[in-house]
């Protein structure tokens, strides 16, 4: 057993040196950088501890689907947006880099990239974009954002890759021209010693406890008086014809004695909230999570799946009146209206892109554990040959997180909401070297930093909303965070 694992490692550590030197001979003659990928079947992983338990100075990515597809990217062979400053911070965070930018730079790098893959593993099993947007690159100020980049797409060292029980490990390398390739072996295979060591087990059960034990504080960062005053300034401009629509968020920040345990965090929200994709980023000593039951975009064999999902209420104490609740959303003018709105600018978005688009005539119901939502599911089949960022770039922001007209709604959220959003409610996912796979909403969410979590809701605001009604909403919203914190 142990002879056979040793020929095993030394023929792949032999492989990843064949891959590097061809990698290397590619950047020097190109001028390019070239980008280098063995894959090899993995035994099965747990994408949380896995996330969670490699060392925090190490760039990490997770995105566990709905449709069980796991993807957890550790360390970076290289990343697509805004340059860092020293220490990994951004400043003057106007760099905006758009997706469709990025879609760019990765079609030239995937174009030319070396796969060294097993025959039966998947398409995506290869150098792989892991990462996501600020939803407004402009309004990127506040310190608590300052590792989070209006773009950032991570190509990882490992990627592990699960779907279903089939794991796989990529491991990536990038040539730089004119540079010795050694060095990037080096780190490769230092990090592959470091985490691929078996993830210890038992230290922690996969479902309940609380992230933040005891001595929980809670401090509102835009309260209900604050809330008030925005809902209703944004009602009024919607009167009077400035805008259609507008979603407004607000954030809390809860904090506790002890650093908040985002292995908790995260087996809650998979625990609680299967329906949705379970994201987390973590750079510098911050990490970005959440459970989003909203898909942005999907492209996959040259389908696109995108939903709209836009009018809420609250799940019932009783099976009867859950029933009642359910039933009123779906026969309530105003949802239906704040849904239609966003319905038609998904089709107006992906019209341009699509061969045909299929779109029910009615909206069905999502339901989550705190919340019932309106949905549409938006299929289509892709004409020309965007990537799925330029889908994101087609989409971003759509009007159940922004509003219509679009820019208006992000003037006003811009001079109104007293919080940076960040990356909340921004596009985070991946993509493939082929130019396919998914994004999702950055909902249900909030951002991590020792002691501190600061979580985010948003609700669509008409002519017709009511403050307190809002409010009440957005709090519901809050629930998956804030109980994964401070318990049910
Ligand atoms: C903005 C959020 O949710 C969005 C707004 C919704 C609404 O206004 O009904 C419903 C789902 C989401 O598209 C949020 O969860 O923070």
């Amino acid at each position: 057993m142990t002879t056979r694992a040793r020929t095993l490692d030394l023929g792949l550590d032999a492989r990843l040196h064949a891959l590097a030197r061809q990698a290397q001979r590619q950047a020097d003659s190109s001028g390019r950088p070239v980008v280098a990928t063995l894959v090899e079947p993995s035994p099965v992983q747990d994408p949380i501890a896995r996330f969670v338990r490699a060392p925090v100075e190490l760039t990490r990515a997770l995105w566990w689907g709905a449709d069980s597809l796991a993807l957890v990217g550790l360390g970076e062979a290289l990343a697509l947006g805004p340059a860092p400053c020293a220490g990994g911070v951004y400043q003057g965070h106007g760099l905006d880099v758009s997706p469709a930018e990025i879609a760019r730079e990765w079609r030239r790098l995937a174009a030319g990239a070396l796969v060294d893959a097993p025959s039966d593993s998947p398409a995506l099993a290869g150098p792989l974009l892991l990462g996501g947007f600020a939803f407004d690159p402009l309004r990127l100020t506040e310190p608590a954002w300052r590792s989070f980049p209006a773009a950032r797409l991570v190509l990882p060292r490992l990627l592990l890759l699960g779907e279903g029980d089939r794991w796989w490990l990529a491991s990536t390398l990038v040539a730089w021209p004119g540079r010795d390739p050694a060095g990037e072996l080096e780190e490769l295979r230092r990090l592959r010693a470091l985490l691929l060591q078996p993830a210890p087990s038992g230290c922690m059960p996969a479902t309940n406890g609380r992230a933040l034990p005891v001595e929980v504080v809670r401090r509102e960062l835009c309260g209900p008086e604050r809330w008030r005053a925005m809902v209703e300034r944004a009602i009024t401009a919607i009167r009077r014809g400035e805008l259609a629509k507008v979603v407004l968020a607000r954030a809390v920040e809860v904090s506790g004695p002890e650093p908040v345990s985002v292995e908790r965090v995260l087996r809650w929200l998979a625990a609680g909230y299967p329906g949705c994709t379970l994201f987390a980023f973590s750079y510098g000593d911050a990490v970005f999570l959440g459970a989003t039951p909203e898909r942005l975009v999907r492209l996959h064999a040259r389908r696109i799946e995108t939903m709209a999902l836009a009018g809420s209420i609250r799940r019932g104490t009783t099976p009867e009146e859950d029933a009642a609740l359910a039933g009123a959303l779906l026969a309530s003018e105003k949802d239906r209206q704040e849904h239609a709105v966003v319905v038609d600018e998904l089709r107006a978005a992906l019209a341009p892109a699509c061969r045909a688009l299929e779109i029910p005539r009615e909206p069905s119901l999502l339901s989550m554990r705190n919340v019932h939502h309106l949905a549409t599911p938006v299929r289509g089949e892709l004409a020309g040959d965007s990537t799925v960022l330029d889908l994101v770039e087609r989409l971003h922001p759509t009007p159940a997180v922004g509003g219509v007209p679009r820019a208006a709604a992000l003037a006003f959220i811009r001079s109104h909401e007293p919080v940076d959003r960040g990356w909340y409610a921004g596009p985070v996912g991946w993509v493939d070297r082929s130019g396919e796979g998914e994004f999702a909403v950055a909902l249900r969410s909030g951002l991590i930093r020792g002691r501190t979590a600061r979580l985010y809701a948003g609700c669509g605001i008409l002519a017709d909303s009511d403050p307190e009604a809002e409010y009440a909403e957005s709090e519901l919203k809050l629930q998956p965070l804030l109980r994964a914190l401070e318990g049910a």
